[in-house]
């Protein structure tokens, strides 16, 4: 168990929305400035795994769970090499985290990694904010940043958060993604070898792969086709990353669908599989964000509580199946919150997708049967050429 010494008696901190609304609050993590896209996430867990999930690149994470930090911070569960939200908004922090794996307070582990945060703000009011009026720039100011009575000049900090990039029209993969190949063992017996792009992955993600007896071979995500088709692949999987989907390169995700080979996408790699094929992609007022989503299957009408976190969403027609260049395409599963489009198939070929997190780091572990669906695409494809 760590003790925190920190808390109420924190510096002040501004949280400014773009907007122009203010939340007042204490300094939580580093003191400074920040800025970022506000975005909300309704997990009631798994804070250190949002916390390091690359897909959060430039967000300012506001946790609608009101205690946030009880079980502290262990040296399992990270889901890369560091933090990568750009700020972090919470009620209340826990002031004793207690876990037996916990290693220090989630309050140190901020200040460590330079993560500037508040805490005592009226998370619900914000969130609603975000519901009625979407996501939005936002600025954290703590310490140094506010000296010279920033606190009292609000427009002066509203300002300076309209100078901030848009999350629309990021391409942001490459600054989160692993400049090296890197090789995650298949567990027991080898089946089958992946090629995985490494578009912002998130560690359990090659592990659950690595549990079916796949190897999988992690590629930076500037790999080319010839990077891809190096490493004789038996599938090919696109991960979850940041940004907008709308600036990210095809060549590679047609090049595969043009091959035939077995592809699974998830989340980014969905919004990418779905602009090859012709769809489009556009933001979402809010996104979604947590670990509580209800998603159905349509080919079975099962439901499924899934883990998510995106922004954006692609633009395909639920009621009927399209045709795009690489064969029939339908929606596969849909949000039942909001009928947004939550995976996509091929008739033709194998290939699908889901908008949403299946490795479940952290969330329900419902979805993951679609691991066994690329497995199982992987097994019935003969090794040479196009199936389709
Ligand atoms: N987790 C992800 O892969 C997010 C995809 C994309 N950046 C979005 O916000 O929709």
């Amino acid at each position: 168990m760590t003790l925190s010494t920190r808390g109420a008696a924190q510096a002040p901190a501004v949280l400014v929305l773009e907007d122009g609304r203010s939340f007042r609050g204490r300094a939580y993590g580093a003191e400074g400035e920040t800025f970022g896209e506000a975005v909300f996430s309704t997990g009631m867990t798994g804070y250190q795994e949002t916390l390091t999930d690359p897909s959060y690149h430039r967000q300012v994470v506001v946790m609608t769970a009101p205690h946030v930090g009880n079980t502290g911070v262990n040296d399992e569960d990270d889901e890369s090499g560091r933090i990568w939200v750009a700020g972090y908004v919470v009620r209340d922090p826990a002031r004793v985290p207690s876990n037996w794996r916990s290693r220090r307070s989630l309050d140190e582990e901020l200040v460590r990694q330079g993560i500037v945060g508040i805490s005592g703000v009226d998370t619900r009011a914000l969130t609603r904010h975000l519901r009625e009026r979407g996501a939005m720039r936002v600025g954290i100011f703590s310490g140094d940043a506010l000296a010279g009575g920033g606190l009292n000049d609000e427009a002066a900090l509203t300002a300076r958060v309209l100078e901030a990039p848009g999350m629309k029209g990021a391409n942001l993969s490459a600054e989160v993604a692993a400049t090296e190949t890197y090789v995650v063992p298949a567990v027991g017996t080898k089946r089958f070898t992946v090629a995985a792009i490494d578009l912002g992955i998130k560690g359990m993600t090659p592990r659950r792969m690595a549990e079916r007896g796949i190897e999988v071979h992690v590629l930076p995500a500037t790999a080319t086709l010839d990077d891809v088709y190096a490493v004789e692949p038996d599938g090919v999987f696109l991960s979850n990353g940041p940004g907008d989907p709308a600036t990210a390169d095809l060549t590679v995700v047609k090049g595969v669908l043009e091959r035939g080979t077995p592809l699974f996408g998830i989340c980014f790699g969905n919004q990418l599989l779905g602009r090859a094929l012709g769809f489009g992609t556009y933001k979402l007022k809010y996104g979604h964000r947590g670990i509580n989503q209800p998603v159905q299957d349509r080919s079975t009408g099962k439901v499924e509580v899934t883990a998510h976190n995106h922004g954006f969403a692609v633009d395909a027609p639920l009621d009927r199946i399209s045709d795009t260049p690489y064969g029939r395409a339908e929606v596969s599963h849909v949000c039942l919150n909001d009928n947004v489009v939550e995976g996509l198939r091929l008739l033709d070929r194998p290939v699908f997708s889901v908008q949403y997190h299946p490795e479940a780091a952290a969330g329900p572990h419902d979805a993951a049967y679609l691991f066994d669906r690329f497995t199982s695409l992987m097994n019935t494809v003969p090794m040479e050429g196009p199936r389709a």
